[in-house]
């Protein structure tokens, strides 16, 4: 096993989307500090593909919330595309998130009294898009997924497998350069699953999104371009 540290070449040799550099995060616990991150460090190439994987409690969903900016590291450097995002107001990391990051978990967390294609369209008008251009690309989004005939159902009215879908079209319709993954498809079956990552594997290519996703099953991180293990907070290659 090697440790994987900041200056480490990204795969593929491409520019590099996202540098990460001695990550440190801490929570306090009553039986005293619990360190989770220790040092983290990685880089991510321009639309790459990166699977994390590590035992339960090992910090993955922790590492997420923090390259997506809904937490903050106690120390350590996030540069994305070159600006140094840990550093930011709350207010300047909203906007980033809404323009270069994309998130989906492992439940769909869509919006139940809207439709998909409503669900799906609404980051496009959170920023700024006239409706009838946030529909037409919710929409094609949709079909490309193969939902067009799902776009008036209410998440309540579609399968798992559709409502992840969904999710991942609404996650990507800002076209983000980054999107983050924390088991989007934990909640399927194994058949469902293999379809919706295809998919998800799929439209990131075609809109040349990175991607970091955390996953338990090592048969869909074999499928990425590249694995990490996250272990005593550190993030390894093996
Ligand atoms: N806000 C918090 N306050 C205190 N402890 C926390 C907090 N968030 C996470 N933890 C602890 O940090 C550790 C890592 O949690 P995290 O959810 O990141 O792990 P994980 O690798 O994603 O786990 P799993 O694979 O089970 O989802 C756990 O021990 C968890 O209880």
């Amino acid at each position: 096993m090697s440790e994987i540290t900041a200056g480490a070449p990204v795969a593929g040799g491409s520019d590099c989307l996202l540098e990460v550099t001695n990550l440190h995060k801490s929570f306090s616990a009553p039986a005293g500090e619990l360190h989770i991150l220790q040092g983290l460090a990685f880089e991510l190439a321009e639309g790459e593909f990166l699977a994390v994987v590590g035992e339960s409690g090992s910090g993955k969903s922790t590492m997420l919330q923090i390259l997506g900016t809904l937490e903050r590291p106690d120390r350590g450097e996030m540069l994305l595309d070159g600006e140094a995002i840990e550093s930011l107001s709350s207010t300047r990391q909203a906007h980033l998130r809404n323009e270069k990051i994309g998130f989906v978990y492992q439940a769909h967390h869509l919006i139940p009294e809207l439709t998909a294609l409503e669900n799906v369209a609404l980051p496009l008008l959170v920023q700024g898009l006239p409706e009838k251009d946030a529909q037409l690309r919710a929409s094609a989004l949709l079909a490309r997924l193969g939902l067009a005939a799902r776009e008036s159902h209410v998440p309540a009215r579609l399968s798992g497998g559709e409502a992840q879908r969904v999710a991942v079209a609404r996650a990507l319709v800002t076209s983000p350069r980054l999107l983050l993954a924390d088991e989007p498809t934990g909640n399927l079956d194994e058949h469902t699953a293999q379809e919706v990552f295809v998919l998800l594997q799929a439209l990131c290519r075609e809109e040349n999104a990175a991607v970091v996703m955390v996953t338990h099953s090592m048969a869909l991180a074999r499928s990425c371009d590249r694995i990490l293990y996250l272990h005593d907070g550190r993030l390894i290659q093996r």
